[in-house]
């Protein structure tokens, strides 16, 4: 039997078998020929025949597909019978290229010509891309790149998954996430716990366990099995029970005795705003406007932007709903708004950031929102991802002003904004912590690393101490402005307890978590709370803050969380 150890992000224990990720398709040397023997002929017989099974398999999927994702594999489908496409891959077969390279830069153009063409027609340019990969691979005899399709349910393994992959990934056929890489902050992290999927990552070696194979999967203890034992069995048994009676979530977020702490939800567009509402979320305290545009490469208009907005502002009425301004960069590149070849991202030109250099982009988005905000009944709050001075928050407060938005706020996830909470505070309403991006700052740990999985977790005693700074910063002259938190720390039920304890408002996760935290808070009262936060903050390391607050929380292992 074999085990891999790496860093549990999403809780579950289930048994299942594995798919792996197929690796991305390379790019076909620049001026590979025809292999010797084969005619430009029978090349492009063997290219037609490699799109026309890219074609069917892809209307396969679109068939039994619904909704967004049919219309997406329909077009796709399509693409891979594009005349243009095929016609002049055959020009430079005939020329002597090899039907890999052929199709690969004929890809390249019909994807420029249709990105230069704009609007429409521009969103079909990344599906050239896709279609190309797909042919190269089908003549390459190699898996077809993405997340693999499958009707039976299977484990997905992979290296880390891109925000993108979260559009292709069914819920339904996919039991539980492991990737080799990718920290506990990172987005396959984020996309597991948003579908409730058990996942691990940080489990170094798992790339090599073969497609087919039987494993055990524990998404708290971060544990993979291969050949699960009887004890493994009746574990994932066990889980599959306790899970299906944790309560639902009741929509009152609060303590034992009664100390108030609203639960709210993280969201990405109007879909999961329903969900969220659906599971009793009592708002948003994030919602990530760049979601609704990490396929585009064009800016969306401010008419585009105030329908996506509307429509998670109706999920809500009456409930307060933060809306984040793009957040575009590092590990969600936006292309009209990233530069590609910066060297280190996740220090460079993001989120407010990227309005030193594309200037216009945030202030037609705050048009958008204030649009959106006066025809809904939601009550709208804007704040702005990485803000590291009070300047910067009084820039975004004016901004907001100027557009007519009653309630700026800020992200607080670069350490000098919790260092100086007192001071930024006085430009904006509220705060609003975001321990993913605070942790990976803090600990100088890019949050995407695998290998530095173990720094890169919230309950580093360096960050509850940052958030600790913040809060204090908050309270200081009378400013007394609420500080929520909206990363992934929120989501811990354990650590949830712990941010309570350090006063934190307002808790914001995936919706999924609602039930677990309102039903581990409501065990503890606000003095226990502040009693495990100092516990936690005086550990000597995050291993040990986790441990002592867990040990004193026994309803977390009666639940199997
Ligand atoms: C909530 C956060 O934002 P994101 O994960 O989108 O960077 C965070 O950094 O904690
Ligand atoms: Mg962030």
């Amino acid at each position: 039997m074999q085990n891999f150890q790496g860093v549990g992000v999403s809780p579950g224990r289930i048994i299942g078998s594995v798919r792996q990720m197929p690796k991305p398709v390379s790019e076909p040397p620049s001026g590979e020929r025809l292999a010797e023997g084969i005619s430009p002929e029978d090349a492009v017989v063997g290219l037609k025949a490699a799109a026309q099974s890219v074609h069917d398999e892809l209307k396969g999927r679109a068939d039994t597909a619904s909704g967004d994702g049919k219309a997406v594999l329909e077009a796709t489908a399509l693409m891979a019978k594009d005349t243009m496409l095929l016609k002049s891959a055959a020009k430079l077969i005939n020329a002597g290229s090899s039907a890999e390279r052929a199709i690969w830069e004929a890809g390249a153009s019909v994807s420029e010509m249709l990105h230069n063409l704009g609007g429409y027609m521009a969103e079909r340019a990344t599906d050239v891309l896709d279609v190309r990969a797909r042919i190269v691979a089908e003549l390459r005899g190699v898996p077809a790149p993405g997340i693999p399709s499958s009707d039976t349910p299977f484990i997905l393994v992979a290296e880390d998954l891109a925000p993108a992959d979260t559009a292709t990934l069914n819920p339904a056929v996919v039991l539980a996430l492991v990737t080799s890489g990718g920290g506990p902050q990172s987005h396959t992290a984020i996309i597991a716990r948003s579908l409730g999927l058990p996942a691990v990552v940080a489990a170094h070696g798992v790339d090599d366990i073969a497609d087919g194979t039987e494993v055990y999967v524990d998404g708290a203890a971060g544990f993979v099995a291969v050949s699960p034992s009887e004890e493994h069995r009746a574990s994932a048994t066990a889980w599959a029970e306790t899970s299906a009676t944790l309560a639902e979530f009741d929509g009152n977020g609060t303590t034992a005795d009664g100390h108030l702490v609203p639960l709210l939800a993280n969201v990405g567009g109007a879909k999961d705003a329903v969900a969220a509402a659906g599971l009793g979320a009592q708002g948003v305290g994030l919602f990530r406007t760049e979601f609704c545009f990490l396929e585009r490469d064009t800016e969306p208009s401010v008419d585009e932007q105030a329908a996506a907005y509307k429509a998670v502002f109706d999920a809500f009425p009456g409930k307060k709903v933060v809306l984040r301004t793009l957040d575009a960069g590092a590990d969600k590149p936006l292309p009209f708004l990233t530069d590609a070849t910066e060297p280190n991202p996740a220090l460079g030109v993001r989120g407010y950031r990227t309005d030193f250099t594309t200037p216009g982009v945030l202030e037609r988005q705050l048009e958008a929102i204030a649009r959106a905000a006066s025809g809904s009944e939601a009550d709208v709050w804007v704040m702005a991802p990485m803000i590291s001075t009070a300047a910067e928050a009084g820039r975004f407060a004016s901004l907001c002003a100027a557009a007519g938005i009653q309630t700026p706020g800020v992200m607080v996830e670069v350490p000098s904004a919790a260092l100086t909470a007192a001071t930024v505070l006085r430009e904006v309403g509220f705060a609003s912590l975001g321990t993913n991006d605070l942790t990976q700052y803090a600990m100088a740990a890019d949050r995407q690393l695998g290998p530095l999985a173990e720094l890169n977790t919230p309950w580093q005693p360096a960050v509850l101490r940052l958030v600790q700074l913040t809060v204090e910063g908050s309270a200081m002259e009378g400013n007394n402005k609420p500080v929520g938190v909206c990363g992934e720390a929120a989501a811990d039920p354990a650590l949830a307890v712990v941010l309570t304890g350090l006063g934190v408002t307002t808790l914001s996760m995936t919706a999924r978590s609602l039930a677990a935290v309102g039903t581990v808070l409501k065990t503890v009262t606000l003095e226990q709370a502040q009693e495990l936060a100092r516990l936690a903050l005086s550990a000597p390391s995050a291993t040990e803050a986790r441990d002592w607050v867990r040990a004193k929380l026994p309803v977390l292992e009666e639940l199997g969380l």
